[in-house]
């Protein structure tokens, strides 16, 4: 078990990241114009604090496997449209023991990456739960995207690509296949997220909608680890 600890305070949690932040704002010398909170779910192990690690610092978590307590958070900008947009990542621990801990959280969320493992039926079943957690617990118009991550482990594999898009396209959710290890479609991900959440924000009424399908499918493949525009 790990020693990492929760570490989000009230404080820190409406520190700058209320929904429609449009002035800009310094954290710890990161300047931003907007910010929204993001938040990770999925059965333990299926990669959400290492998928956090690589769009963050670029890097992969190998080695032994330390399940995450509670709840943490990483925050990132990135340029969306010549705006700063700062995504507050939290990462939830999967572990059922922890599941009150991070109901909490869930009201505060713009949007939400919800994770199985390819290499894991069981994690790819309970994403239906998942999504009911998430309809009780997260706002109305939270944005949902369904990863699919470990993609690099192509031997293992026991849950087909198709079967991750299908159930996506049950729920009308967007879909993509993800590897923290190798860095495929992780910018891809944060990035579709930041850029839909920017334009709910900014969206003037004669502005065409911004489709995040269609955008994801027209970059998908072109991401690896670094990049991505
Ligand atoms: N091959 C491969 N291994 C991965 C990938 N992502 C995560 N792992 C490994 O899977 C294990 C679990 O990863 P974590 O990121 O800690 O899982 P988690 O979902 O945060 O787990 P909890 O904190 O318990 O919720 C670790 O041993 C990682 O090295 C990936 O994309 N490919």
């Amino acid at each position: 078990m790990s020693t990492r600890k929760a570490s989000l305070t009230d404080k820190q949690t409406k520190n700058g990241t209320s929904k429609y932040v449009l002035e800009r704002c310094a954290s710890v010398n990161e300047y931003y114009d907007i910010a929204f909170k993001v938040m990770l779910l999925g059965d333990s192990a299926v990669g959400k604090t290492c998928i956090l690690v690589r769009f963050k610092d670029g890097a992969f978590l190998g080695g032994n496997f330390i399940a995450t307590v509670g709840i943490d958070f990483r925050n990132k900008v990135v340029d969306v449209d010549n705006l700063k947009v700062k995504l507050q990542i939290w990462d939830t621990a999967g572990q059922e023991r922890f599941r009150s801990v991070t109901h909490a959280y869930y009201r505060d969320a713009q949007a939400l990456l919800l994770l199985y493992d390819i290499t894991n039926k069981p994690s790819f079943e309970n994403i239906r739960a998942w999504l009911t957690e998430t309809h009780e617990y997260a706002q109305k118009d939270v944005v949902i995207m369904l990863l699919g991550n470990k993609s690099d482990m192509a031997a293992e594999r026991v849950v087909k690509t198709e079967e991750g898009e299908k159930l996506a396209k049950e729920y009308g959710v967007p879909f993509m296949e993800t590897s923290a290890k190798t860095g495929v479609n992780v910018e891809l991900a944060f990035l579709a997220i930041a850029k839909e959440l920017k334009h709910r924000a900014t969206e003037q009424p004669n502005e065409p909608k911004f489709q995040i399908h269609d955008y994801i499918e027209s970059q998908k493949h072109k991401s690896g680890c670094c990049g991505l525009k």
